[in-house]
């Protein structure tokens, strides 16, 4: 019976965000009693919109605790024990994970999924993985030795832009806003010593690079108005005209045209702002804003290639008068208002030139930080779908209950379409109904059913008019772990390495950071200790700066045709087996670390990204867990360097990246309706 299964389950849920407050609720009203959540963030006002468990007054407390506070409200008698921490501190180690049933992750970032994915094989734990994008959302079970590790599936690359098309040949709006958010704001208001492509293309031509490094330096004496009109017309005048003079380019694309301040603003040469009141008062620095400072209002507002231009200038004054000691340290932050409203200007009038239609401050704001709106409704669904995967391999467990009926742990993923909302009539229906049929309701009792049902359908919005935009539930086949998977087998990897030039050093930082992901590691060879994190002992710095040849020569124990290396990373329980082989010579160009790993999988492929179900190109936020994990940075790439604008933490991807054309994963929002029929694209994503 599946309520004996709950009733003595033992659950660890990790995250209680979106995901995570309706889990827990759902888990308790289910029948769950012994529940142990763990969350490192305090509760924030964006959080009370759709993470209902929480309240205005509860805003700086603990996520874990109020959670576990509101849910004992209507269930009083069970034990809900909340951890405020990270959960990657070292109290929550293999011995913390070995006391549950099941792991429930309801996490938003793809780093914490991998270190609980690498606890729960260690501990031997099954593990519930889920994940929303806007009405997008999965869940997928993974347990140990039966199906595929989280890790076993590549995720994908974060969003690329060649370099070209953002300096040189924008043709959507998001082009625009990349540049003005990572080459224009940070040139202007960044790091002045980080790499910049702004002027990759103008000096190419006439100016030499030193002359254009000039137009972005603010003179001491400089007039802080005609300054901003000089980078103005260096940027939207001067350097389209350089780019016009490339014939090439514009064979088969429109010219853009140049925009001087002069032709916009010509009449207000003399008071540059208009009647803007100077004295303006911002309380503190994050409320400086020039639409403030102009009297414009309504962020949902598009403005005119005037007000945009107004905006531009303004802001960028307001940076140098009211946020000075900013100036050299900014990087772009979405809930930066004075930041937003210069990236949305400067993104406006660039794509002016180049016939790109305008963006409101609100569009532009989450195209720049890369923004979905959660919704509460998938998250309450997939709450739903993960009690019902849990329910499933608590099952298994107890085998002398019905095991052979319960189906082997399997994946739903599922896509829900409501149209826009004001574009076409809106009625509200519970369908969840539906859903739960189309699930795999044989393996639950009824009841049980029905308490799940009922506490997730209350939100759920479907559109009648367009009766095709249904809901897809698909079940896919259990997978076999994947054996090339370094995480979940136990076979070693083999690591092919000049070991007479190569050092230590080399393959602590490169292959067992970099690639395998491992921050504290510990490499062994039997039992002989080589390297261990943190303080390095005196002895130590010797070996770690000699080459592997020495290194290796002086260890008891080779195996044939290579050294066997034991690495181990403390933080996260994990090791794993790398057989070392020397190899005299390394092609430049297709391995430039001059180090080969194979025996593991790259974790990121990029050529995957496009015919991917829609599932994975939504920007995410919450981060489907299979596909879109931590896919929120945009970044751009040049054919002849590597540029990261963001950090990413999944190093293993990034020499994908270093390609023309792989790119443009953002596409319009419209993308996501979809679904319909495309169970192709899933199993052959899933089972290949
Ligand atoms: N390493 C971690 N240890 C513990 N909790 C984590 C860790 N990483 C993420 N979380 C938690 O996972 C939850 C993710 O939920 P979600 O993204 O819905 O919430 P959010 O971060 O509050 O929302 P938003 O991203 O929109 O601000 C968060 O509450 C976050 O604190
Ligand atoms: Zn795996």
């Amino acid at each position: 019976m599946a309520s004996e299964a709950i009733k003595g389950a033992k659950v660890l849920m990790v995250g209680a965000g979106g995901i995570g407050c309706e889990l827990l609720k759902t888990l308790a009203l289910s029948g769950f009693r012994d529940i142990h959540i763990i969350d490192m963030d305090t509760i924030e006002v964006s959080n009370l919109n759709r993470q209902f468990l929480f309240r205005q007054s509860h805003v700086g407390q603990s996520k874990a605790k109020v959670a576990r506070d509101a849910v004992l409200k209507f269930r009083p008698h069970i034990n809900i024990k909340p951890y405020h921490a990270n959960v990657k501190d070292p109290e929550f180690n293999v011995d913390f994970f070995k006391q549950f049933n099941v792991v429930l992750n309801g996490l938003d970032n793809l780093d914490a999924r991998r270190h609980v994915n690498r606890l729960c094989l260690a501990a031997d734990v099954p593990l519930v993985e889920s994940g929303t994008t806007g009405f997008l959302g999965q869940v997928t079970v993974h347990v140990k030795g039966k199906t595929e590790c989280y890790e076993c599936q590549p995720k994908p690359a974060p969003k690329t832009y060649p370099v070209c098309t953002i300096t040189s040949t924008p043709s959507k709006f998001v082009h625009c806003i990349v540049w003005a958010k990572d080459l224009l704001f940070a040139k202007l208001f960044g790091d002045k010593n980080q790499d910049n492509d702004l002027n990759v293309r103008s000096s190419d031509a006439a100016s030499s690079s030193e002359n254009v490094e000039d137009v972005f330096v603010r003179r001491n004496d400089e007039d802080i108005e005609q300054y901003g009109r000089k980078i103005f017309d260096h940027v939207f005048g001067y350097n389209i005209e350089l780019a016009l003079s490339n014939e090439e380019t514009w064979k088969n694309r429109n010219r853009p045209k140049p925009i001087y301040s002069k032709d916009i603003l010509s009449d207000e040469l003399a008071q540059p702002n208009g009647n803007v009141d100077k004295k303006c008062a911002f309380d503190d620095e994050f409320s400086v804003s020039a639409m403030a400072s102009l009297g414009m209002k309504n962020p949902q507002d598009i403005w005119s290639l005037k007000e945009n231009s107004r905006i531009f200038l303004e802001a960028l004054r307001l940076f140098f008068t009211h946020r000075g000691k900013d100036v050299g340290n900014l990087t772009f932050d979405k809930d930066d208002q004075l930041a937003v409203e210069f990236v949305t200007a400067a993104a406006n009038i660039r794509a002016a030139s180049f016939g790109i239609p305008p963006y409101s401050l609100f569009e532009a704001k989450g195209i720049a930080g890369n923004i979905v709106h959660a919704v509460a409704t998938t998250n309450a669904v997939i709450a739903g779908l993960i009690v019902i995967e849990t329910i499933k391999v608590l099952q298994n467990d107890i085998k002398s209950y019905r095991y052979n009926a319960i189906p082997v742990p399997s994946s739903y993923y599922f896509g829900l379409v409501v149209p826009s909302f004001g574009i076409c009539c809106m009625k509200r229906m519970k369908i969840l109904f539906l859903l739960y049929i189309k699930l795999a309701l044989h393996s639950i009792n009824f009841l049980m059913f029905l308490l799940i049902l009922f506490w997730t359908s209350c939100r759920m919005t479907y559109c009648l008019e367009h009766p095709s935009r249904k809901m897809l539930l698909m079940p896919v086949e259990p997978f076999e772990p994947n054996k090339s998977c370094y995480v979940c087998s136990e076979t070693p990897l083999s690591l092919e390495i000049n070991t007479k030039r190569a050092k230590l050093k080399d393959f602590v930082e490169k292959i067992v950071k970099a690639k395998l992901g491992m921050n504290l590691p510990l490499i062994m060879n039997s039992s002989n200790l080589l390297y261990e994190a943190g303080d390095v002992e005196d002895d130590m710095v010797a070996i770690y700066s000699a080459n592997l040849e020495k290194v290796l020569a002086e260890l008891p124990s080779p195996v044939t045709g290579g050294t066997m290396l034991t690495v181990e990373d403390m933080q996260q329980e994990f090791v794993c087996n790398v057989n070392i082989k020397h190899r005299e010579e390394f092609d430049e160009e297709k391995e430039p670390d001059s180090m080969v790993l194979s025996g593991w999988t790259q974790h990121v492929s990029a050529p995957e990204n496009k015919d991917k179900p829609a599932a994975n190109n939504g920007a995410s936020t919450s981060g489907a867990s299979v596909p879109a994990a931590e896919s929120d940075e945009i970044s751009i790439v040049s054919p002849t360097k590597k540029r990261k604008l963001t950090d990413v933490p999944n190093a293993p991807g990034n020499e994908t990246r270093n390609h023309q054309d792989e790119l443009q994963v953002i596409d319009d929002e419209d993308d996501l309706v979809m679904l319909e029929g495309n169970m192709e694209g899933f199993k052959k994503r899933k089972l290949s």
